[in-house]
């Protein structure tokens, strides 16, 4: 069984979360964090060899007063993140542990991920060494004229072959390291990005709308429907959404 070290992003500055008491990985969603949540989709796969939480050094302090027990008891290492994702990823990049084979990049804002889309993206990235979460583009695009709250439209952009980003995104171990080696100052939001650079091809794997990121507060209550639906618990005791449910396909 290959191993997989779990990288979950969540030292952001949640600006468009907005919300003064929280930032969005640390915001209560049903019974617990929104971290909480993300780290449990991986905690129990026998797959997984090691987690790595970034974190802001603004929020050592209190994050560790708060879930330091949590950390302990799940086993789960931090790193610190940086101004952007992908200093963030780097930060956790120097972490990673040597049993580690691939390393799968998950948005700590993304709690509603499925198991069977993490299987699924995990196996691809086995076969190609590079694959995503994706959703295809469903609706018409249109793109604005300037940036006003009711903008009119400047033009209908072409939906074919548009795939929106999620994650996990997963990598065989040398090709992450060698495209974070060569990333260079041009700006990318997502990993993706950096290995596509490197001229290497990277596997879309359809996955369902679902695996929302929590960006504004809007998507915090649309999680706590999500995961309301989640199924029971799994044998391991941690609610596992949708496990083996095809409604949300
Ligand atoms: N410097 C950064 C920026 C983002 N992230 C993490 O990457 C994920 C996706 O980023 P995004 O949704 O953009 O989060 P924020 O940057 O916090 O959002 P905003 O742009 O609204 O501030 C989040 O879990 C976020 O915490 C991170 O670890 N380090
Ligand atoms: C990584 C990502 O979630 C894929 O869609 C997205 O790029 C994160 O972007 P953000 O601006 O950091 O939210």
């Amino acid at each position: 069984m290959s191993k997989f070290t779990v990288i979950l992003p969540a030292a952001g500055r949640s600006q468009r979360f907005g919300d003064k008491n929280y930032k969005k990985p640390f915001a209560p969603l049903a019974d617990r964090a929104v971290w909480l949540h993300t780290v449990e989709r991986f905690a129990s796969r026998k797959d997984v060899c090691q987690t790595i939480l970034v974190i802001a050094e603004e929020d050592r302090e209190a994050f560790n007063a708060k879930f330091g027990a949590n950390l302990a008891f799940m086993e789960i290492d931090v790193a610190i993140g940086g101004n952007e994702r992908t200093d963030s990823v780097a930060a956790a990049l120097e972490k990673v542990s040597d049993q580690a084979e691939y390393i799968a990049i998950h948005d700590a804002a993304r709690p509603c991920v499925e198991d069977k889309s993490i299987d699924a993206v995990f196996a691809a990235a086995e076969k190609s060494g590079a694959a995503i979460l994706a959703t295809q583009v469903a609706s018409t695009l249109k793109r604005a004229e300037g940036s006003g709250k009711t903008p009119a439209i400047a033009e209908t952009v072409s939906r074919d072959g548009l795939w929106a980003a999620q994650t996990p995104q997963v990598f065989a171990r040398q090709l992450i390291e060698q495209a974070y080696a060569n990333r260079g100052s041009e700006p990318a939001t997502d990993d993706a990005q950096l290995v596509e650079r490197l001229g290497h091809q990277v596997t879309l794997v359809p996955d369902s709308p679902l695996n929302i990121k929590i960006t504004t507060r809007r998507d915090l209550r649309l999680a706590e429907l999500i995961l309301k639906t989640a199924a029971p618990k799994k044998p391991d005791g941690i609610a596992h959404p949708f496990a083996g449910d095809d409604l949300w396909r």
